[in-house]
């Protein structure tokens, strides 16, 4: 996805804030607790300016009880302090990681539910940049703005009213700075914010880049792209070094501008300091205490502006969540009516509600003037499908066929919900596909182009999502897509590992896996979008073959560019530049004389052509 997300960069800061802490909740006690012991922290480090000057000063007063007692309580306090330490940094340790954790699965449900458009709108690497590195980084701003502005302000409070007990005038002086820090802050933010975002992009572009080439590595190397790949790759590095440079710089300006300025406030103390000292208005134990207490004022300003700018990138990283957060899920329904089935191929608006009911069970899938149109950047939107009216029977063999890009994927894709249709209806068991996903979707089965396998076994492949099979069932499927055979061979048989993407498997083998994978759900529907295109003619006709034996009930849909492979088909219908064209069987198809018996007659003179040339 392009740059929209730094339009975000204006978003309400505490919305963003609680939109991260609403992960504390469950963690409450333990999260409250953590902030409450940073309390040892701060009696640590003001303690020690106390104990300096209480050291001192009575070892002027030469009383050695006094100087026994005050060991033994610093002796106690430091062991309690350590404790307190140790049990602070667990608490905070575990709050955040599980509030990540927590934050992390939300966005990777978040990325699962997302339409496929919007899928295809984004890029892998930003949705996975999205998932790990903004997690960490809005994650990063609770750790900021909770436990290190809660720190520094309490500290801040602390050591300036015990400052303010030896001389209120002093400590007065050393707080000169904060109104020039706050300023130089504000001066900062909104950069380092938007700069923040901007790097973010650039890393995810950066990841996105390495895991394409990852997995397009053999066309990498078969098309000879290396030197290509690795000036793409240097040059997108070299930007995102470039970005992380200017926000070093930014950075580092703002904290420079900081430091300067305590500097300058410093060397006054020091020199009012040294006056009071002359006069003889402060002891020796309050002047130590006092060049401590300076440190304890200054460094908590000093924190909170590095503060301030990890709280921008943890804003950057909060918006860009935010962004995804608000992407519509899959599950909401589009909105079109039912009625617009009256006007469609096989509506009829005077027929009864068990009448309409008995229809939709015969007839499982059912498209009334769909179409699909989808937005197109800085054009108007392209069309891909118009007007495409149809019903499939129950038990029915439906082929698709047509030329290339005629929007025969993009019909199934309408079937199975993946798009929606941007007007007219789609039904399919009788339900409007958008409004019931989840149900539809437990019933059909839909095996893509280019079938996709996860790393593991076949087994685990092959039975995805099902919990309930039985041997006997898995066999049977894969015997029914007829993989059974080349299974048994596998070293493993059916725990054998398949390797990324099921690499170790031919393009066949993988086709026919994702079909046993399909029938093993027991599906009322199974769509099929050219998922027999890498076996041989013969194979494929045994494959669809089988099928229908096996399955005489079920619906099939079946998009194919063979011929051959649809000659057992119930119907065909025929699709060109998105519009159904002709439908019919092969034999009223051919009586047209039209698109489909010209596709048919060139596919019959290149395999005669083909054939002649073997012989
Ligand atoms: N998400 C999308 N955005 C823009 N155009 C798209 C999108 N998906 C598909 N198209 C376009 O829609 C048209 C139909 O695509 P589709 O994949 O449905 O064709 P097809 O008939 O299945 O082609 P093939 O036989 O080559 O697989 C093509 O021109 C394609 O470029």
């Amino acid at each position: 996805m392009s740059l929209p997300d730094t339009e975000l960069a204006g978003r309400n800061i505490s919305s963003r804030f609680w939109a991260v802490m609403k992960y504390a909740k469950s963690y409450k006690a333990a999260f409250v607790l953590s902030v409450l012991l940073l309390a040892a922290d701060i009696v640590y480090d003001v303690g020690y300016a106390w104990v300096q000057q209480w050291f001192i000063d009575a070892a002027g007063t030469r009383d050695i009880d006094r100087l026994l007692m005050l060991t033994g309580v610093c002796f106690a306090a430091g062991i309690a302090i350590i404790i307190f330490f140790m049990l602070q940094f667990y608490l905070r340790n575990s709050v955040q990681s599980f509030m990540q954790r927590d934050m992390s699965v939300d966005v990777f449900r978040k990325i699962t539910s997302l339409p496929y458009p919007s899928v295809l709108r984004y890029h892998t690497g930003d949705l996975v940049s999205r998932a790990t590195r903004d997690v960490q980084q809005a994650n990063g701003m609770i750790a900021n703005i909770v436990y290190e502005l809660s720190y520094n302000v309490a500290l801040f409070a602390v050591a300036f009213g015990y400052l303010a007990t030896i001389d209120w005038r002093l400590a007065l002086v050393v707080t000169a700075s904060a109104p020039v820090i706050f300023f130089i802050g504000r001066l900062f933010d909104k950069r380092l914010r938007t700069l923040g975002q901007v790097q973010q992009q650039k890393d995810a572009e950066v990841r996105g880049l390495l895991q394409e080439t990852m997995q397009g590595i053999s066309i990498v190397r078969l098309f000879q792209l290396e030197s290509l790949f690795t000036g793409k790759y240097e040059r997108r590095r070299k930007e995102q070094n470039r970005l992380h440079m200017r926000q070093a710089m930014l950075q580092t300006t703002m904290n420079q501008s900081v430091y300067v300025t305590n500097q300058l406030i410093t060397i006054a103390c020091a020199f009012f300091t040294a006056h009071l000292a002359i006069q003889g208005t402060l002891t020796a134990g309050q002047i130590l205490a006092f060049l401590v207490l300076i440190n304890r004022v200054q460094s908590p300003l000093l924190s909170v502006i590095n503060t301030w700018g990890n709280f921008q990138q943890g804003l950057g990283a909060g918006d860009r969540l935010a962004a995804l957060d608000e992407e519509p899920s899959e599950a909401g329904g589009n909105g079109l009516a039912r009625e617009q089935m009256a006007s469609g191929e096989s509506g009829d608006s005077n027929s009864s509600p068990e009448t309409e009911a008995s229809k939709r069970a015969e007839e499982p899938i059912r498209l009334c003037r769909a179409a699909a149109v989808v937005p197109v950047e800085g054009k108007a939107s392209k069309v891909l499908l118009s007007d495409i009216s149809l019903t499939v029977r129950k038990g029915e063999f439906l082929a698709i066929v047509g030329p290339s890009g005629a929007g025969k994927s993009t019909a199934l894709r309408l079937c199975s919900g993946l798009i929606k249709p941007s007007s007219g209806l789609v039904e399919v068991l009788g339900l409007p596909v958008q409004e019931h996903l989840d149900a539809i979707r437990q019933r059909t089965s839909y095996v893509p182009q280019t079938p996709y396998l996860f790393t593991g076994t076949v087994r685990e492949n092959l039975t995805l999502g099902v919990e309930d099979y039985t041997e006997e069932e898995m066999v049977q499927a894969a015997k029914t897509a007829l993989a059974h055979e080349f299974i048994e061979q596998l070293d493993g048989g059916y725990d054998a590992l398949v390797g990324e993407r099921g690499g170790t498997l031919s393009g066949g083998q993988k086709q026919r896996l994702a079909i046993a994978r399909a029938i093993i759900r027991r599906p009322e529907i199974v769509l099929l979008d050219e998922s027999t295109s890498a076996l041989d003619m013969r194979t494929e006709r045994e494959v669809i073959h089988a099928l229908l034996e096996a399955l005489p009930d079920v619906t099939f849909v079946f998009v194919s560019h063979r011929m051959t492979a649809i000659e057992r088909a119930d119907r065909i219908v025929v699709m060109e530049q998105g519009g159904l064209v002709e439908k019919g069987t092969h034999a009223e198809l051919m009586a047209m004389d039209g698109l489909y018996s010209m596709l048919y007659r060139i596919q019959q003179d290149q395999s005669e052509a083909a054939s002649t040339t073997e012989s």
